[in-house]
Order: C-alpha cells, then structure tokens, then sequence
C-alpha cells in the first residue's frame, strides 16, 4: 500500500525534507515533496538502502560500530556527497580503521608521537592521490572525558560502500607510519556538520585544549619595585546651589533658510555671519579685555574667553601687572558709561568680574565633559541640552544668537534647533521620540511569547489567488457547497470571502482574494495572514499575467504553494503546458521531481476536490501551525463596510489568541468594543468566541478599518481611543504633508522631468495603469491598443484589468503600486472615490477607447527627453584681445567662414585642440550689440565665464537645436 514521504518520515522520526533526498539517493526518483507518495517496491527500496547505511558498517566496524540503532532517529549523513564518506587512512599502506586499544591510549602517549598531523587549514592542499596522503579524520570536537569514544565512533561512519573498499579492520594503526594527503574522497561534506581534526584522536585534542587552557603563571620572583602613591587631586568643590531662573515657554524658531542651509550642510551663511559676529567681538576684546587678569570661569570651548586667557598670560609677571594697571585704568574710562548684566560681558568690555557675577555663573555651569555622541528625547530645554552634550550654556546660547535668537537657559528646543545646534558643534545627535502608549502596548503584544504549553494546533488559514476567472470562487464554492459564483456582479469577486469549514475532523479557513489586493495590502502593513496560498490555473489557459502576479505575491509571502490546475473538464484542457509554464515560474511539479503539489481539478465536475482538500491538511500537519487560544486575541482586518442597520461590519481574522464580544478593539486608526461577533458562512449566526484562525464579522468599531490592518486586543478603551487617535492624527499630518500623495498624469510628469520616476534595472520608466471597464470585451480592445504604445525608454504597465465600477480594493491597490486608475465606461463608487480623494490616487474617465490610448500616447509621447541635435554655424579668428576691468577679456575676431549669431555657443580651439565650450556673452560690432556677423567682418566676442581667450584661437559658432520625439521615433 502507497505510503507518504511524510508520514514515513514521522514513523521513521526524521525528517520529510531529508527522507526526500534519502528517497533520490536510494535510487527512488520523482519524489521532490513530502507530499509524495511511496509504493511498495519504493518503500522497500528506501528501508533496505536506510539499513545498509545505519546498519551495514557494523559489522566492518567491528568494535567501533556506530553507537546508534535502527530505533534511534537517523541521521543522513552527508547529503551533498553521498558517495563520498570521510575515511580514515595510514600512509604507507591500506587504511586502516583504529582498533580499541588505539582509542583507548592515553592522550600523553598520542601526543608523544612525532606523527606530523594534517590540519583543517593543511587539507585544500594536499595531494589527492591514494599514497602518500595523510590522515585526516573526521569528528566533532570532544568536550568532555569519554568524549573520545564518541569520537572515534563518529570518525567511523562511512557508508556500505566505503566500509567495502576499507582494509581489514584487524589491521591496527601504526602510530609512526607515514602519512598521506588528503583524498578527494576524505573531504567532509558541510552538511556533515563535523570538523576535521589533527590525528592522533583525543590526545591532538587534548593537546589543543591544552594551549587553550591557560596554565597558571608562576608568580615572579624578583627585586620588587615600590611605586610611590599618586598625589591625590584635591576633590572639586561643590558648586553652590542656585535657583534657575523663570522658565521661558517659548519654542525657538530659527530663521528657515539657516536651518534648510545647515541641515543640508551648507555652512557658508552661518560661517558668514559667525565670522562678522567674531570680528566685532574680537575687536572690542582687543581694546578692552587684554588687561583682565583675575581668573574667569568661561570654559575653554568658548573662544572669546580662550582668547582672552591668552591674553591674560602675556600680561603675567611684574611688567605684565605694570601693564595691567594703565590699561585698567583705560578700560575703566572706555566702559564707564556701558553697564552690563553678565561676566561674560563683563569681561568683554573689559571689566574685572565681581565676586556678585563669580557666584552667578556657576549657576550655568552645569555641562559636563564634551561629548560627541548624544542621545536627547526632545523636546528639551537649552540646560538639558547643555547637559547631555557637555557643552556650555554659554556656547549653545552665543550659537543661538549667531541665529537671531535670544534664549534663556529655560528655552525649549525644538528637533530642528537641536540638530543645527548639534550640526554647529560637530555632536551626532540621536534623537529619540518618547514612547507612546502605543509603543508600549502594542509592542508589548507582539513581543508576547506564548507559553508552549499553551499552544495547541489551529486550523491553516489557506487563500486562494489567480487569475480573474480562473475558478477561485467556483472551487471554493464546491468545497464549501455554496453558490456564490452565480450571486456575483458580473461574475466577478469584489469582496474578500474567508470562511472556516469542517473537513473531516480537521477545519481548513478559506480566504478567497479579488485578484491580488489583499496580498499587497497586507504585505505593506507586515499582516500575512496566510498559511498556505493555493494557485489556481485554469488548464486551458495556463499561466496568466495575474497568476504570475500571485505567484509573487505568494513566494513573497514565504507561504507553502499548492497549485489547483483547475478546469480539467474543458474540452481545450491542456495540462503539460500548464505544467511546463508553472516550472517556468520556479514552480517544479512534485511529478516532476519537483516540491510543489499540483492537483488537478474541475469545480464543474468536483474531480480532484477532495484531494486538494487531502493536500492542504497534509501540508498544514507537515507545518504544525499552532497557536494559544488563551490570550487576548490579534489578527488582521480583511474587509469592513457600513451597514445601515448594524453600523460597522469588519471582517476579521484571529491570528492568534481568542477573540470574545466584550472585548475592546483597535485597528489601526479605528478603535472599539466587539459588540457582536457573526459567522461568516452563516451571517446572522451570532458567536461568543472566535478561536485562531477563525474569521468573523464584527460590529462595535467606531469606523470601518482598513483592510489589511492589524487589531488588538486591550485591557483599555481609553488606551485603544488614544493609540487610534494618535494614528488618525499622525495620518492626517502625514496627508497634509503631502506623503501620501500618490501618482497623478501631472506627478508622473513631473516625476519623469525631474528622473525621479522608479524605472527598472534597464532604465526604463512605468506608468502602472489598473484599468477598470464596463465589458471584458473593452478590456481587450484597451489593452490591446496600449500595448501598441511600445518604447525602449517609457512602457505602460496594466497592473490589473478587469470588468465593473472602480471599488476600494482597486484605488488601495493603486495607492500601494503608484497606479493611476483608467475607469472605461465605469464610476468609482462613493467609498472608492472618496478613498482616491484621500490618498491622492487618480481615476481618470473614458467613453471613448481612442481617446484612453491617445491621452497615454501624448503624454508618455511629451515625456521623451528630446533629441539634441548640433547644427555648425561659423568659424572666427581672435586677431586680438583686450582686458577690460569689470567686464572680462573681449576677443577681436574675423569670421572665417558662415556667421557667427548671437544665441549661439562657441567651441573655442587652440594650437589644432579643443579648450572648452562656452556660451556667448555679447557679439558687437564696433561698439554695437549686433544679431549676427558674416563671414569676412570684424566683430567684438565676449564669452560667458572664459576670460583666457589668447590671439590665434579659432573659435566655432554652433547652436543646440532639440527636437520632440514620438513614440515611433
Ligand atoms: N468548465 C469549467 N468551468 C469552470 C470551472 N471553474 C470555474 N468555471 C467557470 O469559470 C467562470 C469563472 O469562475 P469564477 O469562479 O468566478 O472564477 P474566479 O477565478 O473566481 O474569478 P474572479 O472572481 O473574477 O477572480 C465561471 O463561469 C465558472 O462557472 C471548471 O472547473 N470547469
């Protein structure tokens, strides 16, 4: 009877993917999946090879036969290189396996044998020929005593095959046999998970531990040398407790430009105006401070006062007081009349600070050592500023004032200031954003841990995706028993469907996806809520732009694939090619040796349902997916609207956790207490509880959430009502400031002028298009004239088409792929439009087919760089030049030949070379400014920024005409 890898596997204990490779090496192919099955003969096949490689060294091995039986897990060895075992050789002579007693030396003896010893580092260069090679053996690295057994058992693990072509295993190991290199055959593969090790076993083992080991180091005898005590610093004095001054509310704003200019670097202005503002100090420094000779407290950061210490220690000594007491004398008579309310000031204008303004600076004293790495939460005051960089008040606030701004130590300093300020002391600022409640709570949640014991298996949450029309609903509709397909608009699915479903005694979750909106919008919020995706190609299509799209969107997910190659019924099925196309796509077929299950399918006839329905349990065993239902459940918002009569409808999926009517709910910008929960197959069937992986609609959110959207549950409303606040505020902000402001016809064009527009690796630039129509008909006559719009540098791409009005789902999936919405014939509805108002998404209306292609013709038409074209105008001789102050170096020229005109540039030559291409300043004649001058006239040239024109040069007159380009150009 057939039997699973994966349930041989789990009877064996090992694991599937491994009993897949054993399976190949066996000589059993065709089996890429855990999913495949095993016939008698294969099985047989599979055992007798896994006997021969657990079991058939044995008896080769005599007493060193592994230590594992058949009843311990297996473990494949070597999976890259079955057919290469590591051995254990002696130069000299056949290889011989080691016998007990060698096992058994003591490490000493080993070690005591001068037998040179091959290392990991020696193996890539040794010779690979059978004589002369060294040993090399194979082993983890003993740790602990009695691990040398281990090791040697491990060392003795080659296949049947090596064990056959290995000697005698009488034959004992000569310790002072020669040795040989490394065979091709010795190397280990790097699944084998061992490290090569020096021969001699345990004791080269042990001789590294030994150098590993740090021996304990004889205490040094020797004359021994007092050093004497270092003088103790005196302790600083404690600086006298002061009041701080009144707080002042007000935030600095610097002037905008400073700002914008410092953060981008450009220090020019700021330089500038420090620079003026340092000469005037200096000046007034030089007049006045140069006398001052009592100590000051300006730290040694602030230039002013470095400058005045300086000046201070050339005025020391007898002559230097001599000195001081005239310019005292002068100072006082030059600042009699300015009165001043700082030392700093004080000193400046020369006067000797008062034990009154001693005690007052030490108040804003408080920085400590200069830093140049900060951490600040902001926003903060100038002190905790000062504080945290180490820089002084005073230093920060003279910054300040190069700005225009007059603060106090209180002043609140907004990110801007701090990072300027930050910029203009050379500090890396890290500036950190307090945590919110909802970094908090909700961080505290995800970062939750379940407790093992707490899980338990959960249903998979499986989703269907492909193509439009390829059988999603249908299929879904057989498994379930439902007839949705028949109720849909158009035959189209608009909505996102999730159901749970009995199977068995297993339940398998359902969610059936309009085309891929809900994979891109899930996957921008990090929100999968898929276990397994399962692919659905309709056999007489095959592969499609759409499922190529979920193809990536499943792998992109990191998800299981199972494909449904479905519509197996219809007459023009042709299931090879559907075959051939999906390996094409990284999508091996498991009958082709391959790891994906492929399940044909009809929805018509239900042929094949119930093994895909056997595949998807059998995929989700093989995962284990659990969770705890336990705790406060978390999961993602698939859909919501509003009803008129129950207000909010969210349909939600329980990731994890357990969700219950009571509990308070955020989502998102939305927030709420679950007022009651429905089934999803059974709408006006009212839950208490919904366990993981079960889908619900829920009543009680104050708004519809967004698709996509996590929830959470909290122990708070008001914490709920405040992070969906937070989230509705920071989203407005984010709106306003224009970050959501999605692709528009103007924006592409403006994107495309400025280079900004993402192309791909060969630089070309896309316009995404989704296009919605009113027929499936006008959907192929649109698509068909837009892929007439072929060019090497702008190409249309139609993310998705299909028939109906433009909904939600559509402007979300132009809002995350930068789309612009084509509606042919179609309205958005009132939510979709007011969704496209919000994110900034463009739905641009149609009637007429010509019309959609010709407005994309022109505008990817108008968008082309154009074509530059030179047209050679003249050629002129510089007879002469002359320098003129203010103006620049004017070239008296012939034209040789042609004309020289006014607008034009000029390649000017010297001595045979090209120098340089400049514009054309001024073209006079005599001493009018003229239009053109022909050929055989004198004329004056001026060039626009060269002035190193030179008698000889030839200087040709040339103009840059652009030409408009076409698509078909
Ligand atoms: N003969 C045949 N027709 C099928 C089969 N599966 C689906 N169909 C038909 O194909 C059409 C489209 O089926 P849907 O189930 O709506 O396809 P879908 O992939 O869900 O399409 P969207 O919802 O638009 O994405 C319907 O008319 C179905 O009756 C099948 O296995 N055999």
């Amino acid at each position: 009877m057939p039997i699973r890898i994966y349930a041989l596997a789990k009877e064996l204990q090992v694991d599937s993917k491994q009993l897949v490779d054993i399976c190949n090496r066996a000589g059993v192919t065709g089996k890429g999946s855990a999913l495949a099955s095993l016939d008698d003969d294969e099985l047989v096949k599979v055992k007798a090879f896994l006997n021969k490689d657990s079991g058939g060294d044995g008896g080769s091995r005599g007493s060193q036969s592994r230590s594992s039986t058949t009843d311990e897990p297996i473990r494949p060895e070597r999976p890259s290189q079955p057919a290469k075992p590591s051995r254990i050789r002696t130069l000299g002579g056949p290889a011989k396996p080691r016998s007990r007693e060698d096992e058994e030396q003591p490490a000493d003896e080993v070690e005591a044998t001068d037998m040179p010893v091959a290392t990991e580092t020696e193996a890539p260069s040794i010779d690979s020929s059978d004589e002369a090679a060294p040993e090399i053996i194979s082993a983890e690295a003993p740790s602990a005593p009695g691990d040398s057994q281990d090791t040697a058992d491990d060392t003795e693990q080659p296949s049947a095959e090596s064990a056959e072509s290995d000697p005698p295993a009488e034959q004992p190991v000569h310790k002072d046999a020669p040795i040989r290199g490394i065979r091709r055959g010795d190397y280990i593969a790097i699944g084998s998970q061992r490290k090569v090790r020096t021969l001699g076993g345990g004791g080269a083992k042990k001789q590294d531990d030994d150098r590993e080991k740090p021996k304990p180091k004889p205490k040094k005898v020797g004359p021994s040398v007092k050093i004497a005590k270092l003088p103790t610093a005196p302790a600083p004095k404690p600086q006298a407790e002061t009041k701080e001054p009144a707080a002042q509310k007000p935030i600095m704003q610097l002037p905008k430009e400073a700002i914008k200019g410092a953060k981008k670097g450009q220090k020019a202005p700021l330089e500038e105006f420090t620079k003026l503002h340092e000469k005037k100090r200096k000046s007034k420094d030089r007049k006045s401070v140069a006398e001052i000779d009592e100590p000051t407290e300006l730290r040694e950061d602030d230039d002013a006062a470095t400058k005045v210490a300086r000046k201070k220690g050339k005025s020391t000594g007898m002559a230097g007081m001599a000195g001081s007491r005239d310019a005292r004398t002068q100072g006082r008579k030059r600042t009699k009349s300015i009165s001043t309310d700082g030392d700093s000031d004080d000193l400046r204008r020369g006067r000797r600070p008062r034990p009154r303004r001693d005690k007052s600076s030490s108040k804003v004293s408080t920085a400590a050592p200069r830093k140049t790495d900060v951490a600040l939460e902001l926003p903060c005051s100038l002190r905790e500023f000062s504080e945290a960089s180490g820089l002084p008040v005073q230093a920060v606030q003279r910054t300040l004032m190069s700005y225009g701004q007059m603060v106090t130590i209180n002043a609140m300093l907004d990110a801007e200031t701090a990072e300027l300020l930050a910029a203009e002391h050379g500090i890396d600022l890290n500036i950190k954003t307090p945590e919110s409640i909802e970094d908090t709570l909700i961080a505290e949640i995800e970062d939750m841990v379940d407790d093992p014991d707490q899980l338990s298996e959960r249903p998979p949450v499986v989703t269907f995706l492909g193509h439009v029309d390829h059988g999603k609903t249908s299929l879904l509709d057989k498994i379930i028993g439902l007839d949705v397909v028949s109720g849909e608009a158009g035959g189209i699915t608009q909505h996102i469907r999730a159901y749970i479903v009995d199977k068995g005694e297993k339940q398998i979750a359902f969610v059936d996806t309009p085309g891929h909106e809900a994979f891109t919008e899930m996957r921008a919020r990090g929100a999968n809520v898929t276990d397994i995706a399962v692919l659905i190609v309709a056999a007489d299509d095959g592969i499609m732009p759409q499922t190529e799209e979920a193809i990536s969107h499943a792998k992109a997910a990191n998800v299981p694939i199972i494909v449904a190659l479905n519509k197996m019924d219809v007459p023009g099925a042709n299931p090879e090619k559907a075959l051939q196309q999906l390996s094409q796509h990284g999508l091996l077929p498991a009958e082709w040796g391959g790891d994906v299950e492929v399940v044909k399918t009809s929805a018509i006839t239900g042929e094949g349902v119930d093994t895909l329905l056997e595949t998807i349990l059998l995929t989700s065993e093989i995962h284990e997916y659990t969770a705890n239902p336990s705790r406060n459940a978390v999961g993602v918002c698939l859909e919501a609207e509003q009803e008129s009569d129950r207000g909010v409808l969210a349909k939600l999926i329980v990731n994890n956790g357990s969700l219950k009517v009571g509990d308070v709910v955020v989502c998102g910008s939305t927030y709420g207490r679950v007022k009651a929960m429905y089934d999803t197959l059974n709408p006006r069937k009212r839950l208490d509880v919904a366990p993981p992986s079960t889908p619900v609609n829920v009543t009680g959110f104050d708004e519809a959430p967004a698709a996509g959207e996590k929830f959470y549950v909290l122990e708070d409303i008001a914490d709920a009502r405040e992070i969906a606040e937070m989230r509705a505020s920071r989203s407005r902000e984010q709106h306003l400031g224009g970050h959501t402001v999605k692709v528009s016809f103007e924006d592409f064009q403006a994107r495309l002028q400025s280079g900004n527009l993402a192309g791909d690796d060969a630089g070309i630039v896309y316009l995404n298009i989704i296009l919605r129509a009113d027929t499936r008909g006008s959907i192929e006559a649109i698509q068909k004239e837009l892929d007439k719009l072929d060019h090497p540098e702008v190409k249309v791409r139609v993310m998705q088409a299909t028939v109906g009005g433009v909904t939600v789902a559509d402007v979300t999936l132009a809002s995350a792929s930068d789309a612009v919405i084509v509606a042919f014939n179609v309205i958005p509805d009132e939510a979709a439009r007011s969704l496209a108002d919000d994110r900034g998404v463009e739905v641009r209306r149609y009637n007429i087919i010509y019309k959609v292609t010709e407005d994309i013709k022109l505008l990817l038409e108008g968008q082309l760089r154009p074509e530059s074209r030179i047209t050679e105008l003249g050629r002129a001789l510089v007879q002469r030049t002359f320098s003129i102050s203010r103006i620049g170096t004017i070239a008296g020229c012939r034209v040789l030949g042609g004309i020289i005109e006014r607008n034009c540039r000029i390649r000017v030559n010297r001595d045979g070379r090209g120098i340089g291409e400049y514009g054309l300043d001024s073209l006079k004649r005599e001493k009018d400014d003229v239009k053109e001058v022909r050929e055989g006239y004198e004329c004056g040239i001026k060039l626009v920024g060269f002035n190193d024109i030179k008698d000889g040069d030839i200087l040709e007159a040339f103009k840059v005409e652009e030409f408009a380009r076409t698509l078909d150009s």
